[in-house]
């Protein structure tokens, strides 16, 4: 793991100097989707049955790619949209391209409660959450916490979902990972005593964003 630590709105930057590069966002999230699927299937790699709860943003996007990842490997995927259809154009992309893959979809959290699944993936929220979750929010957090009670293994993407980025400050409900795979670089809440317990393992991924492209100050922290 890196130890290099920056907050939501610093990652947004790295971003941008990435792009700014010649790394299309749409490439960092299919490194980023594709390095977490990677780390599921060097834990679990006999496959199986996945869940993977997305939500409407960038977070969901790489849950997308990981849905297209898994499928192609064999595993019997769920794709959770807990709040409706991406609405970012790259996790728009992402999802168009599970079109022609053995993806169930589904949109009610309640109708997969009594379904088993050896793997969950939290793609609901990652750097842009802030504040309590709300009804949707809570269902898809309550519906993963009660997977892992139930033997599931828990991978979150980036962050486990209901936390704050940059004050580690954990909604009520939040989901409990027992692995969290964040890009780049940690975040504050990947260390905060607040946060920390609920990210269980945390391994942070290259996702081809050079350290000299970082904007100036960050590279060195
Ligand atoms: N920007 C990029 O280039 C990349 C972003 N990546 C992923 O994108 C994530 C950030 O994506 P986004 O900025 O789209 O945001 P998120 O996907 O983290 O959040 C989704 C939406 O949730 C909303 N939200 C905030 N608080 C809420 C609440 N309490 N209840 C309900 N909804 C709430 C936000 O308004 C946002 O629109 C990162 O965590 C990372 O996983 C990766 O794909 C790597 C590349
Ligand atoms: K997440």
């Amino acid at each position: 793991m890196k130890h290099r630590i920056v907050t939501a709105a610093q990652m947004k930057e790295i971003e941008r100097a990435g792009n700014a590069h010649g790394l299309p966002y749409l490439q960092m999230m299919e490194n980023a989707g594709l390095a977490a699927y990677t780390q599921l299937r060097a834990r679990l790699p006999q496959g199986g049955a996945l869940l993977i709860v997305c939500g409407k943003g960038n977070n969901g996007g790489d849950g997308l790619v990981m849905a297209r990842a898994a499928a192609k490997d064999g595993w019997r995927v769920v794709v959770l949209l807990a709040e409706g259809d991406p609405k970012t154009p790259d996790a728009m992309t992402n999802y168009a391209r599970l079109a022609d893959l053995p993806v169930t979809k589904c949109r009610d959290a309640a109708a997969l409660a009594a379904q088993p699944f050896d793997a969950v993936v939290d793609a609901l929220y990652g750097t842009g959450f802030h504040g309590s979750l709300r009804p949707a929010g809570l269902a898809a957090c309550t519906l993963m916490n009660r997977q892992r009670e139930s033997g599931a293994f828990v991978l979150a993407v980036d962050l486990p979902s209901g936390i704050n980025t940059d004050t580690g400050e954990a909604a009520e409900g939040a989901v409990r990972a027992d692995l969290t795979v964040t890009f780049d670089s940690c975040k504050p809440l990947h260390t905060a005593p607040s946060s920390a317990p609920f990210c269980g393992e945390i391994v942070c991924a290259d996702i081809g964003i050079r350290d000299e492209w970082h904007p100036a100050g960050l590279a060195q922290l």
